[in-house]
């Protein structure tokens, strides 16, 4: 048997505003510093231990996995990082905040745009000040793979590349993986991991830094899996997230 772990960055200053964002670099509040530091007491007092540690090239993730790693003691772990674990594209909503958006397009609309399987929210324009595919860290990307938007099913197709030619390869080779990414790129993870329908993955919400643990048999399908904590508050912030985009 083994086991991976998943862990939500810790709270953004975009996700404290209410902002969508994306691709956009946004840093941890000192609530989300909090909640790295808590996964990696919490990791270390349940026995887990790592031996290599994948993330995106998004700063709230790669500073949640530095602290929960420092407090395990465990700063001079190999750290990958790839741009398929980013957050999913939010396109022109970049940088909006939500329940403003809710206002204005209504609560259904933003439900699409923030959980539908298969429709993207509006593209930004290559031209668009806010658009990162000229930021030197995607410079080694081939044309059209930095995306100007992206609805679930293009984060599952960048995000499974990674999953079968690093993370699993690692996995099968007995190697014990911890992954700090985004609400969005887990859920395309898990989607594939568990099989979740195109609607049920809508109801879908994951909390920040919280660990999410799967357990998985030879052939890396899933026996189990739970967060570590207590599970009323973790009902509960999985519950706030859904929350965000409602007028
Ligand atoms: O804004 C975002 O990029 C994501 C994660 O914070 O939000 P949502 O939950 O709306 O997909």
């Amino acid at each position: 048997m083994y086991k991976l772990v998943l862990i939500r960055h810790g709270e953004s200053t975009w996700n404290l505003e209410n902002r969508f964002t994306g691709w956009a670099d946004v840093d941890l509040t000192p609530t989300g510093v909090t909640q790295a530091i808590a996964a990696g007491k919490l990791l270390k007092s349940e026995g887990y231990d790592f031996d290599v540690a994948y993330t995106s090239v998004l700063k709230r993730a790669t500073r949640t996995l530095w602290h929960t790693l420092d407090e395990m003691d465990r700063t001079w772990l190999p750290v990958v990082h790839s741009w398929r674990l980013n957050e999913r594209h939010y396109g022109a909503l970049q940088g909006l905040n939500k329940l403003e958006t809710a206002k204005k397009y209504g609560d259904a609309q933003v439900l699409v745009w923030r959980r539908s399987y298969d429709t993207p929210p509006p593209a930004l324009a290559a031209s668009d000040e806010r658009w990162e595919g000229k930021d030197p860290r995607y410079a080694r990307l081939k044309p059209g793979e930095a995306p100007l938007t992206e609805c679930l099913k293009d984060t599952v197709d960048r995000v499974l590349p990674f999953w079968n030619e690093a993370m699993a390869p690692a996995i099968r080779a007995g190697k014990r993986i911890v992954v700090a990414a985004h609400g969005n790129s887990i859920r395309a993870l898990v989607k594939y991991l568990d099989n979740i329908s195109d609607q049920e993955i809508v109801g879908l919400n994951i909390p920040n830094g919280i660990p999410l643990v799967y357990e998985l048999d030879a052939d890396l399908k899933p026996l189990r899996h739970y967060y570590l904590g207590d599970s009323a508050a973790i009902a509960k912030a999985a519950a706030a997230v859904a929350a965000q985009g409602k007028s």
